[in-house]
């Protein structure tokens, strides 16, 4: 039977070496990321945030313990099934819009790219219905730098988020947009978990955490409860 979880993480640990230095960045995470839900991933500064959204996001590997995204152990894939998981199950959006966006891509432009990398064939119908879902329909035709930062990041959630992966992981997705945007990001998450995706987030902003189905707290690279 199908897992009801997009993610598990057993007993995950990761660290880097610096020199001969070795600073543990995740010491043994449990978690699970049910499908069609938004979860918030919060802890201070160091805590392992980020670290733990590249090894969900197939950018980086556990040192040790299990990585399950649909059901996959992804650290037992070898490189290119990893690259391959990446690109048809997941899908990942940085803090700053410049980071997410082509300057020279239009909006429909950026969903079709995401549905071509995906391997969709016909994909105009899931485009234009991710266009209207997202709130873009009528700036479909617009380049970047013709909107707003809420608009360009939400640009960035259909990019990701078309075809539709398993996953939707986000690197404090609002930490550069002002309150009244932000709650538009939050709008497509929920409206993208409604459709099964499971979305997220890594942030600072409590009112980001408060909108989150789930919210998981870490501190010195371990879940805390
Ligand atoms: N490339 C790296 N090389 C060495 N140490 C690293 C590297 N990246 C992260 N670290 C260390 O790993 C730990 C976890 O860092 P991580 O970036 O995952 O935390 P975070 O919770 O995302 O922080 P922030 O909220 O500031 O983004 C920290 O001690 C950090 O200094």
């Amino acid at each position: 039977m199908r897992s009801p979880d997009a993610v598990a993480c057993r007993s995950v640990e990761r660290a880097y070496h610096l020199d001969a230095a070795e600073v543990p960045a995740l010491r043994g995470v449990d978690l699970t990321i049910p499908r069609g839900s938004f979860t918030a991933l919060v802890g201070p500064s160091g805590s392992g945030k980020s670290t733990l959204l590249r090894l969900l996001a197939c950018v980086d590997r556990a040192d040790r313990g299990q990585v399950l995204i649909d059901g996959t152990d992804v650290t037992r894939l070898s490189r290119g099934r990893r690259v391959r998981m990446r690109r048809k199950r997941i899908g990942f959006m940085f803090q700053s819009p410049a980071d997410n966006l082509l300057e020279y891509l239009s909006v429909r432009q950026h969903l079709e790219l995401g549905a071509q990398l995906r391997g969709l064939r016909r994909s105009g119908s899931e485009v234009t219905a991710m266009l209207e879902r997202l709130g873009l329909l009528d700036r479909a035709d617009h380049l970047p730098h013709q909107l707003s930062g809420g608009e360009q990041q939400r640009t960035a959630i259909g990019f990701a988020a078309i075809g539709p992966p398993a996953v939707l992981v986000a690197d404090e997705p609002t930490g550069q947009l002002d309150h009244g945007t932000v709650d538009s990001v939050l709008a497509a998450f929920a409206v993208l978990a409604s459709t099964g995706v499971a979305v997220v987030a890594a942030t600072h902003d409590p009112v980001v955490a408060g909108r989150a189905d789930q919210v998981i707290q870490m501190r010195d690279g371990q879940v805390v409860t």
